[in-house]
């Protein structure tokens, strides 16, 4: 089974007497270790994907399977325990909070793992190692560049040491030297920590890091290119997050 699983998922919103149907009983499997880009004309649901294979919204129909566990039949509660545990998100716009620390914007996501509080620390201080950020763990967001905060952004998504990361136009918003900054950090939690990935992005430069390219158009997925998985390739040992 793959790592990640889409069955026949469909997904519409209503807008007055409209209804929009990006999602029509869709299909996916996405493999461990890999690392798939996916582009696609605006409003095709790209976002919405994302948004459902994170258990942040619920599909109409179909089912989703993220590391064995069928997310479409989790309880709102169980789903939030669920994807703190599991999934790691990644926003264009990084939402840090401001009054708190780039350490306690990391440390949030792990108040909702059972951990003591040594454990908690050292999962935060692998995040901010890991995103290359030690040095800036007092710094509030305001004091930090747009990319120190995307990684920042990406240190709260890897803290838990979730299998499968999600990235909504990750590089957005940066510019072109930072954002190939994130994309080599990008590659590497996919290589070093065995990460799967699944980035959604406009940029093509960005999508062609990824080890499969997937475009979105009209309700389907249209492969671009097929390297095979990164997890056929060999992989260094993950060593950051080894306790
Ligand atoms: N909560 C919502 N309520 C109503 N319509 C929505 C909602 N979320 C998304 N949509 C609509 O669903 C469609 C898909 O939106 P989505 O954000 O997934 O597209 P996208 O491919 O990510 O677009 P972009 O590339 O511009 O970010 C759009 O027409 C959007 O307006």
């Amino acid at each position: 089974m793959a790592l990640v699983e889409l069955r026949g998922v469909s997904k519409s919103f209503s807008k007055g007497d409209e209804t929009i149907t990006p999602l029509d009983n869709v299909d996916m499997d996405i493999e461990s270790g890999e690392f798939v880009s996916l582009m696609g004309p605006s409003g095709t649901g790209k976002s919405t994907l994302l948004n459902l294979v994170s258990g942040i919204d619920r599909v109409d129909s179909g089912t989703i399977t993220v590391a064995g566990t069928e997310v479409t039949k989790l309880s709102r509660s169980r789903l939030a325990d669920w994807r703190a545990a599991n999934l790691g998100y990644i926003f264009q716009t990084h939402n840090l909070i401001p009054v708190l620390t780039a350490y306690e914007n990391v440390e949030l996501p792990t108040l909702l793992l059972k951990l003591s509080s040594a454990q908690r620390r050292q999962r935060v201080e692998l995040a901010l190692e890991a995103v290359g950020l030690s040095d800036r763990a007092d710094h509030y967001p305001r004091q930090l560049s747009g990319g120190q905060e995307q990684r920042v952004g990406i240190a709260r998504a890897i803290v838990a040491h979730p299998k499968v990361v999600v990235a909504d136009e990750p590089t957005g918003s940066l510019d072109t030297e930072t954002s190939e900054q994130v994309q080599v950090l990008l590659q590497r939690l996919n290589k070093e920590l065995d990460i799967t990935m699944l980035i959604v992005t406009h940029d093509t430069d960005v999508a062609q890091i990824a080890s499969r390219q997937l475009v979105l158009d009209r309700g389907k997925f249209l492969e671009k290119g097929d390297e095979g998985s990164m997890s056929s390739q060999p992989q260094p040992t993950p060593h950051l997050f080894q306790q």
